[in-house]
């Protein structure tokens, strides 16, 4: 057996084995499985691919060659929609679809003859380099979106050696100005091997880095509400206080409700009631909050809030969110119930995190014994 013919071999091996290991990924293990099942399908894909096109020969045929190449296309196909799912970039099929189209028309119109090598390995590798460049793009934007720009740079860099590979064959094609295609060197063969190896390690990557993402998004959110919890509140809050240090004159305001009532609500309706108003309240005030308004699920029936104003705009915005609450009562089976709640807003103007939220908290307890569905505003 050549060398050639070996390399061919390995990566077969490879991609057969990475087929393998996303298949029980994604069927018994259940990871990621809408962008694993799609990984293992285009390794299997790919893995047909280079099997058909070990049995290139003198005198191309179909198979070997037109069904050969389009199987490795549809391959990236699915591994550019694995990624999207992954990382949930939401749909963008038309460019591979389209790519994916043109080739097959094209290839059903190239006879298969040795004069057509070189139109197929033309329209293979620019396929491939515009599904793996789509692979950059995709895995650089949402790695440096979640992570930073390093961890976006690094797990591109495989399908970026891809895109160059695939660039650097179709130059040297062009170079060639002849009709019939050498088989590809040993530098080409070995960097198959290589990129398989690494665009499967960049994936594994991918979904380790997906699976960090749902684990941080989980820490940081309340289940119910979906609302950012305590936890993340506590570190913005922190982050708000030395942010008005540092612009002296800024401060900040903390804005805290609760509930009125609540245990009636669940005493009267049940539990699920209960949940609902929780619910309820957070879909109620954030269309009102702007982007930079921080509102988190405090605990329990208690909700804070960080709004990015002076005191005067903080009340005036309290006393908005609690009509708005008023307004809109809870809709339920047995009909909607009525819900209020109770508003403290505290400025820090010099306080520290332990004095704002006490003397939030002092604003709300002043606020329910005043008669509750109110705002009242700490003394400066
Ligand atoms: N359904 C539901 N209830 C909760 C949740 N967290 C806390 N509660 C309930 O909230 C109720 C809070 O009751 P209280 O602290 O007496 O307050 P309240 O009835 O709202 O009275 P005021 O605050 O004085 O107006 C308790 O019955 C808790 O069980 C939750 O996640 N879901």
């Amino acid at each position: 057996m050549t060398t050639n013919a070996l390399l061919m071999w390995v990566v077969c091996v490879l991609a057969g084995t990475a087929a393998f290991l996303w298949a029980v990924m994604a069927w018994p293990l259940r990871v990621a499985q809408a962008a694993s099942s799609r990984f293992a399908l285009g390794n299997v894909l790919f893995w047909f691919s280079l099997l058909l096109s070990q049995q290139r020969g003198a005198a191309p045929s179909w198979w070997t060659w037109a069904v050969s190449d389009l199987f490795g296309i549809a391959a990236f196909v699915l591994l550019r929609e694995g990624v999207q799912h992954l990382f949930e970039l939401g749909p963008a099929r038309r460019v591979p679809l389209l790519a994916f189209a043109v080739c097959a028309i094209a290839y059903a119109s190239l006879p298969p003859q040795a004069s057509s090598t070189f139109a197929y390995t033309f329209l293979y590798s620019s396929a491939v380099a515009l599904l793996a460049g789509g692979l950059v793009e995709q895995v650089w934007r949402a790695a440096r979106r979640e992570f930073n720009p390093w961890a976006g740079l690094l797990l591109a860099a495989p399908f970026a050696l891809l895109t160059a590979v695939m660039l650097l064959r179709l130059f040297s094609l062009l170079g060639q100005h002849n009709e019939e295609v050498p088989a590809d060197g040993l530098a080409m063969l070995w960097s198959f091997v290589l990129l398989t190896l690494l665009m499967n390690l960049s994936l594994v990557a991918c979904v380790v880095a997906r699976l960090l993402i749902i684990i941080r998004r989980q820490g940081e959110h309340d289940a119910l509400t979906g609302l950012p919890n305590r936890r993340q509140m506590e570190r913005r809050l922190q982050q708000e206080l030395a942010r008005a240090q540092r612009h002296a004159g800024a401060g900040c305001c903390v804005l805290l409700a609760d509930l009125d009532h609540f245990k009636r609500v669940n005493d009267q309706h049940g539990h699920d009631a209960g949940d609902a108003a929780l619910r309820h309240l957070a879909a109620c005030w954030l269309p009102r909050l702007r982007t930079e308004d921080l509102l988190a699920r405090w605990g329990g029936e208690e909700f804070l809030l960080l709004p990015q104003t002076l005191p005067e705009q903080g009340a005036a915005m309290a006393e908005r969110l609690r009509a708005a609450l008023a307004e809109q009562p809870l809709p339920w089976q047995g009909g909607p119930i009525a819900l209020t709640v109770s508003l403290g807003l505290a400025h820090s103007a010099g306080r520290d995190r332990a004095a704002l939220l006490r003397d939030a908290d002092a604003a709300l307890y002043r606020a329910k014994a005043g008669g509750r569905n109110r705002v009242v505003l700490a003394p400066a």
